[in-house]
C-alpha cells in the first residue's frame, strides 16, 4: 500500500524545500499551508505519517496534535521545533508526538525518522485491518443471515470489498438492504466508528445541493452569513453513502466524479481545495449501465464506481432464506415495540417462502412488524395478499427449484424425480421465470 507523507508548514519556502528534498529520497508528499486544513486529510485511515512546524498561525502543531491524536491515538507526528526550544519539545512529547525534530535538520536525519514513523504506521494498519476482520466475520452472519448461494456470494463481496478503501457501488431491488450492506462494509473497514453518512441523492433540493455537500464561504451567496462544513466534510475520516446516486443531476455527477478522483474539495466561493478523507459508496436500484445508455448517467462516472460492485439479491432469488431472516426481524421487531418475541409455526414460514416479496426486505420487516403486534401478516404483504392458487403456484416453484439444486441441474433426474414429463417441467418452469440455464443443456441421456 502506498504511503504518505503529509508535510505542514506555513512558510512557504521551507515547505517547499522539504517537500523536495523528502520527494528525491524517495517519499510520497503532499504539502499544506496551514494545520486546518490537514484536519480532513488525515484520519484514522490515513495511511502515512505527518511531520508539521510547531510554530504557526493559527492552529499551531500542538493544536494540530492534540486534534490528531484524538481522532486516532497511533497516527505518528512529528513536529518541528525551533533551535534550544526544549520544554515546547518535551511539551510535545508528552502530548503525543511521535518524536520530534530541531531546526535546522539534514534530510538524512529527517528522512529517518520518518522511515521509523512510517513502518510503525504501516504495521499498525496491517493489524486493525486484521482484527478488523477477525472481530466482524462472525458478525456478519449474524447482520446478513442465510443459507442461500445468493446471499454467501453477498457476503464474500462484502467481507472482501468491505475492509479495503475501494469506493464501490452497491445495486439491488427496493428494499433488498442495500443500505444494510453498505453500513457492514462500513464496519469491516478501518474507518469503523467515524462518521457514516447517508445522503439521499433522490431528496436534496436542487439549489441547495452544492453548499450541502461542499460547504460554502461566508459570503458565498445572500445569506450565506458565516462559514459552513457541508456534508462532504462533516464525514471526515469515514464513509459516505450516496444513496440513489442515479437520482443525482447530471453537473453534480462531474463534480462528484472529480472528487473521486482528485481526493479534494472546494466550499462554494472558495478556490482553496481542502484534502478530502473519506471513503464514498453509492447504491442503485436502476440499472445504470442503461441510465448511462440514455444519457441521464455519465458513463466515467459509473466506470469509476463500477469497479466495485456489490449485487443484493431479491428476496425471490433466496427463498430459502426467508424463514431464518423472518425469525431474524420478528426478534428485532418484539425489541423495538418492546412486547415479547412470538414463534411462528412451521407453517407460517413455508407460506412466507412462497411469496414473492416485491418490497423485499422492507416487506417482510413489516410482516414481522405486524406477527409481533398480533396483527395479520398477510395484510402487510400488500397488494400481492396471496389467494390460494398464489399460494399453490409459489409452492410448486419452489419444489421444482428444489429439485433442480437437488439433482444439480440434471435434467433427466429431475423431472423423473417429479414425475412429469421433460416437456411439462419445461413448461413449468418457463411459467415460474425460472431460468432454464439452470439445467444442464444435452442432459437427457441415461447418464
Ligand atoms: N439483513 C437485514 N437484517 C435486518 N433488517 C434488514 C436487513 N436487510 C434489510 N433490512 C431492513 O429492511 C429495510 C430495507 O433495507 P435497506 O434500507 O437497507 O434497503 P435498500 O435496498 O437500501 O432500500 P431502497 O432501495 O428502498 O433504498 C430496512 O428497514 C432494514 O432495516
Amino acid at each position: 500500500m502506498k504511503q504518505t507523507v503529509l508535510l505542514i508548514d506555513d512558510e512557504e519556502a521551507m515547505r517547499r524545500s522539504t517537500e523536495q528534498a523528502l520527494e528525491l529520497a524517495g517519499f510520497t508528499v503532499h504539502s499544506l499551508p496551514s494545520a486546518e486544513q490537514a484536519l480532513g486529510f488525515a484520519g484514522p485511515g490515513f495511511n502515512g505519517a505527518v511531520i508539521s512546524d510547531i510554530r504557526m498561525p493559527g492552529m499551531d502543531g500542538l493544536g494540530l496534535l492534540e486534534r490528531l491524536v484524538e481522532t486516532d491515538r497511533e497516527l505518528p507526528v512529528i513536529l518541528i521545533t525551533g533551535h534550544a526550544e526544549v520544554s515546547l519539545a518535551v511539551e510535545a512529547m508528552r502530548r503525543g508526538a511521535y518524536d520530534f525534530i530541531e531546526k535546522p535538520f539534514s534530510t538524512q536525519a529527517l528522512a529517518a525518522v520518518l522511515r521509523r514513523a512510517l513502518d510503525h504506521r504501516g504495521l499498525v494498519i496491517e493489524n486493525r485491518r486484521l482484527r478488523a476482520a477477525a472481530g466482524q466475520r462472525d458478525d456478519l452472519e449474524a447482520r446478513l443471515p442465510g443459507r442461500s448461494a445468493a446471499v454467501i456470494d453477498l457476503r464474500r463481496f462484502v467481507r472482501t470489498l468491505g475492509p479495503s478503501e475501494a469506493d464501490a457501488l452497491i445495486t439491488g431491488p427496493t428494499g433488498a438492504g442495500k443500505e444494510v450492506v453498505a453500513l457492514a462494509m462500513h464496519d469491516l473497514s478501518p474507518r469503523a466508528g467515524r462518521p457514516f453518512i447517508a445522503i439521499n441523492c433522490a431528496a436534496l433540493p436542487a439549489q441547495m445541493i452544492e453548499s450541502e455537500l461542499f460547504g460554502h464561504e461566508a459570503g458565498a451567496f445572500p445569506g450565506a452569513m458565516r462559514p459552513r462544513f457541508g456534508r462532504f466534510e462533516h464525514a471526515r475520516g469515514g464513509t459516505i453513502l450516496l444513496d440513489e446516486i442515479g437520482s443525482m443531476p447530471l453537473d453534480l455527477q462531474a463534480r462528484l466524479l472529480r472528487v473521486l478522483q482528485d481526493r479534494v474539495i472546494t466550499r462554494l466561493g472558495s478556490n482553496d481545495p481542502i484534502p478530502l478523507d473519506v471513503r464514498f459508496l453509492a447504491t442503485s436500484k436502476a440499472d445504470l449501465a442503461q441510465a448511462a445508455a440514455a444519457g441521464t448517467f455519465r458513463q466515467d462516472l459509473l466506470y469509476r464506481l463500477a469497479v466495485a460492485t456489490v449485487r443484493v439479491p431479491p428476496l425471490s432469488a433466496r427463498r430459502e432464506d426467508i424463514p431464518l431472516l423472518f425469525l431474524k426481524l420478528v426478534r428485532e421487531a418484539a425489541a423495538r415495540h418492546g412486547v415479547e418475541d412470538r414463534t411462528p409455526d412451521p407453517e407460517l414460514l413455508a407460506d412466507l417462502s412462497a411469496l414473492d416479496w416485491p418490497g423485499n426486505l422492507r416487506e417482510l420487516r413489516n410482516a414481522a412488524d405486524r406477527f409481533v403486534l398480533g396483527l395479520d401478516w398477510m395484510e402487510a404483504a400488500g397488494p400481492a395478499t396471496p389467494r390460494l392458487p398464489d399460494r399453490v403456484a409459489g409452492f410448486e416453484r419452489s419444489v421444482i427449484a428444489g429439485a433442480i439444486a437437488a439433482h444439480g441441474g440434471h435434467l433427466r433426474k429431475v423431472y423423473e424425480s417429479l414425475g412429469i414429463s421433460r416437456k411439462t417441467l419445461y413448461e413449468k418452469m418457463q411459467k415460474h421465470g425460472l431460468d432454464r440455464h439452470l439445467i444442464l443443456e444435452g442432459d437427457d441421456s441415461d447418464g
